[in-house]
């Protein structure tokens, strides 16, 4: 661990009002690049743009670039090329101001496991020079109970689990009021209880108008909580935009069970059916225009056995597979 993860400490700054340039986006990028001194080319040329109040998903496979723009973000490595503004402000040169209005969650929470959940945040409370010291324990105590650790409070950290442990990064993240948090992966290694309390409580962020930028390789997580997303491959950015617009892009199945796969692939073909293709007992086309009733009589007029018929919709991961051409690991 080689960042500060949870809240960057305040440095004597208090937190500005957003300036009119954040509404339009939280985050903007434009030609945003990062070459490493090896040589190694990992964003290029990226224009990125968060909405204000978007839970932003930043969607890409292992290498694609997704840490070194959340670091250029966060004014913690200097782009080769390339501008980015946060909160309106640009970054790193705003910096001082900037961070102060932002949570962030990075590599995981940095926390001491010998304290309690309530004296880890109280320390990084304490940290934070434009904290009151005379309000601490009611801040200390509201962040707790926003993440639903209050119960916990007393344990030692160490003695958490593991989306316990996020929860209290995200409580430390929250001690100050925030217009944007960049949560890294926040459900990466979390058990599927571990990843809902998560999700659940981004959701609820979100609800009370944080915009929250977070990074996955995880579709499926994207596909729930998030209503925008940007998808980077090779350091590129081949799409962004609202969540629902992008499934749209990839086209729905038909798709027939059937023990007599042969027999009914001709009959749909026979029925006006497209791109028809059998794989073992699934056959499967271009949804019909036609009342799929009809074509349901046509199969089974035919001596065809129909174990099943629906149109599957196309997830998220068609269209980015199909954008992207790489796999995704989809975890459910
Ligand atoms: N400090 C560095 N020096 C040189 N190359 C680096 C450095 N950090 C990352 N890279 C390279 O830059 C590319 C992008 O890496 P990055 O960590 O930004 O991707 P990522 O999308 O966050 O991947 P992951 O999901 O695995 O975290 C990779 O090829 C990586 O090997």
């Amino acid at each position: 661990m080689d960042e500060p993860s949870a809240a960057e400490p305040g440095r004597g700054q208090p937190p500005e009002p957003g300036p009119a340039g954040a509404r339009v986006g939280v985050i903007v990028t434009r030609g945003l690049t990062k070459r490493y001194r090896g040589g190694q080319l990992a964003v290029d040329g990226l224009d990125l743009t968060v909405p204000a109040g978007s839970v932003f998903g930043f969607l890409g496979p292992n290498g694609s670039g997704k840490t070194t723009t959340i670091r250029m973000l966060m004014g913690l490595i200097e782009p080769t090329a390339g501008t980015v503004r946060v909160l309106g402000r640009p970054m790193p040169r705003a910096a001082r101001t900037v961070l102060p209005q932002v949570g962030a969650l990075i590599e995981g929470p940095a926390l001491y496991g010998f304290l309690s959940g309530r004296d880890n945040l109280l320390r990084y409370d304490a940290a934070d020079p434009a904290a009151d010291p005379r309000t601490r324990r009611a801040r200390v105590t509201a962040a707790l109970d926003r993440v639903g650790l209050t119960a916990a409070a007393g344990k030692k950290a160490k003695a958490y689990s593991l989306g316990m442990k996020q929860r209290l990064g995200l409580a430390a993240a929250l001690l100050r009021p925030r217009g944007l948090l960049v949560l890294d992966e926040p459900t990466n290694g979390l058990d599927p209880q571990g990843m809902r309390e998560i999700r659940t409580l981004i959701r609820e962020l979100a609800a009370d108008g944080t915009t929250v930028f977070l990074s996955s390789h995880l579709l499926d997580e994207i596909e729930q909580v998030c209503t925008h997303a940007a998808v980077m491959t090779r350091g590129r950015l081949v799409t962004q935009g609202p969540v629902a617009d992008l499934a749209a892009g990839a086209r729905d199945r038909l798709v027939v069970t059937t023990p007599d796969a042969a027999e009914a692939a001709r009959v749909l073909k026979e029925q006006g059916v497209g791109d028809v293709a059998a794989d073992g007992d699934r056959v499967t086309g271009e949804p019909p225009a036609r009342d799929l009733a009809e074509v349901t009589a046509a199969l089974v007029a035919a001596g065809v056995r129909v174990r099943g018929l629906t149109v599957e919709r196309a997830s998220l991961e068609d269209t980015f597979v199909a954008l992207t051409g790489e796999g995704f690991d989809v975890a459910r």
